[in-house]
């Protein structure tokens, strides 16, 4: 099966430069030779390590050609899947931050103790390693659970390439066109329990207050199986360094208490009008 969403036109196979990951100190280029293709300096890429950079290094030969086209898709395909969905999902969970403030302080008061003791922003930030944020299993846990009541993608569809049985022994045909929804499935009873439409970050966590994942056939706002977000531990790593230092420094409050927002048809799953919140300095020193 094929996912139903456009993938933008990643239609070039994968071009991998043969021993990817070699540092190569050579620095003469040329003009492109090839439409679509050019010379690059490699000895300018090599020395930096960020997503860019290692894009064009994966799609640039020995030779020094990069494949412009199957760089354009991969960029296309982060901005796209990487960036909506993110964005999306921290709105939610700033709304639920707003409507449960009990959950605000102890994200609060975890991110402080994982951080560094510091009343500057930068610092705290920096303080913000791997291991800090493995630590972090409460604001995991919220970030999941808004997830689960508003995952970015509310439905998503796949299409048979040819005639198959599903696990469940249904079958479907090539052409047919089967839906999942995240959504529905983040609010049912029969997988979630009777408080399945509550906001609730302890469902998550053991008795040691460790998180516990679910499966992602269950807990469906990522996918599963073969086509899993492939973003999702960056995702997690990006809402955890956002959510942490903003909590740490700022308490949020809706401007309208009361106000319930509604979320919008699209792709993704938007705030219908925006959130209109104020934040208020923490006072730290
Ligand atoms: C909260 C954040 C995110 C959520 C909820 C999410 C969710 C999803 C879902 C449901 C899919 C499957 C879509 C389909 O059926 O076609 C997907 C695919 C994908 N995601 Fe994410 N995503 C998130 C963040 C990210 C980020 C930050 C990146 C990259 C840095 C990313 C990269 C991708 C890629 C490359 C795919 C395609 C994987 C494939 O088809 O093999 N995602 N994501």
């Amino acid at each position: 099966m094929r996912s139903g969403r456009c993938r933008g036109s990643s239609t070039s196979a994968p071009r991998r430069r043969s021993g990817a990951g070699s540092r190569s100190s050579t620095s003469s280029c040329t003009s492109a030779s090839v439409p679509g293709r050019r010379r690059y300096r490699t000895a300018t890429l090599v020395s930096k390590d960020d997503l860019l950079s290692r894009f064009i290094q994966a799609t640039t030969s020995d030779a020094g050609e990069v494949d412009y086209k199957h760089l354009r898709d991969m960029i296309l395909n982060i901005v796209m899947a990487g960036k909506d969905p993110t964005a999306g999902a921290l709105a939610w969970f700033l709304y639920m931050m707003c409507k449960h403030p009990e959950v605000q302080e102890k994200i609060s008061e975890e991110a402080a103790d994982a951080g560094e003791a510091t009343s500057s922003i930068d610092d705290f930030s920096r303080s913000l390693t791997e291991e800090a944020l493995n630590k972090m299993h409460y604001l995991h846990a919220a970030l999941t659970e808004t997830l689960r009541l508003y995952p970015s993608l509310p439905l998503d569809n796949k299409e048979c390439f040819s005639d198959d049985i599903l696990p469940n022994g249904f079958s479907v045909g090539k052409g047919d066109i089967v839906f999942y929804a995240p959504y529905a499935m983040g609010r049912m009873e029969r997988l979630w329990g009777e408080d399945a439409i509550v906001f609730r970050p302890e469902r998550w966590l053991n008795e040691r207050g460790e998180f516990l994942p679910e499966s992602p056939f269950k807990f469906t706002a990522f996918q599963a199986g073969p086509r899993i977000c492939l973003g999702k531990e960056f995702a997690y790593r990006q809402m955890k360094i956002f959510a942490a230092v903003l909590l740490r420094f700022f308490v949020l409050a809706l401007c309208d208490k009361d106000e319930s927002v509604n979320y919008r048809t699209m792709i993704t799953l938007y705030i219908d009008q925006g959130l209109h919140l104020t934040a208020t300095a923490r006072g730290i020193v």
